[in-house]
């Protein structure tokens, strides 16, 4: 599944994280990739010993961690630190799978990334090109969003970054263990999560909206892993 989660970040948080980041210690790309990615990675990312990734990078993974459609449909175990990343002037990621196993370079703890995750920090209108393509079970998805916005998709997806040939492209990206591994699973958790939601709006707590809830809950209980 991938959903689009509009609105992680406000306009005017946007504007301060794309400030900070103008400045800064942006690096190669290759710096961070292993060799099979390295033939088809052209960006730039911000060095994660920059003065500025900490507070920025923390920014973003509050924002996830506090949206009620991310924390449903990736239900987090462990969030790896949000990074930063830069197109132009051609800039582009060609096909890659992102690797299951990744360390957290500040903790040295090893995640299992179920889901990836792009947090736009450009309109499309400032840039040409620059398209995240995603391959998931029903097809090959082109995702060009708001400033703001996010998208998560499973990790095991196939994906590219379109070349950016005008303007500038900068995004914050990141991967997630979640509490369950699979994606089908995932994916239906969250589809009765949303009609739970939707039932308790229109109905309230009725004897049924409890009973499914609990059923939600039960499943849980069988699939997820801490
Ligand atoms: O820039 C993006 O939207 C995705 C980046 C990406 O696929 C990666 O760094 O593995
Ligand atoms: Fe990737």
């Amino acid at each position: 599944m991938l959903l689009h989660i509009p609105q992680v970040l406000a306009q005017a948080e946007v504007a301060e994280i794309r400030q900070a980041l103008d400045t800064q210690g942006w690096v190669d790309g290759l710096r961070s990739t292993g060799p099979q990615a390295a033939n088809v990675k052209r960006n730039l990312q911000l060095d994660t010993s920059s003065p500025v990734f900490a507070p920025l990078s923390q920014r973003i993974a509050q924002a996830l961690q506090r949206h009620p459609l991310f924390v449903s449909a990736v239900l987090p175990a462990t969030m790896l630190p949000p990074m930063f990343n830069r197109y132009e002037g051609g800039g582009h990621y060609g096909n890659h799978i992102d690797n299951t196993i990744q360390t957290d370079r500040f903790t040295g703890q090893k995640v299992r990334t179920d889901v990836s995750t792009t947090v736009f920090l450009n309109d499309p209108d400032e840039y040409e090109g620059g398209e995240l393509i995603a391959e998931d079970s029903f097809g090959t998805h082109e995702i060009k969003l708001d400033a703001g916005d996010a998208i998560v998709y499973p990790s095991t997806s196939l994906h590219r970054v379109e070349p950016v040939t005008r303007g500038v492209r900068v995004a914050s990206f990141l991967w997630t263990q979640s509490l369950v591994r699979d994606a089908w699973r995932r994916s239906m958790l969250f589809e009765l999560d949303m009609t739970i939601l939707k039932l308790r709006n229109q109905f309230g707590d009725t004897a049924e909206v409890v009973a499914l809830t609990g059923h939600y809950h039960k499943l849980l209980q069988q699939w997820a892993e801490t």
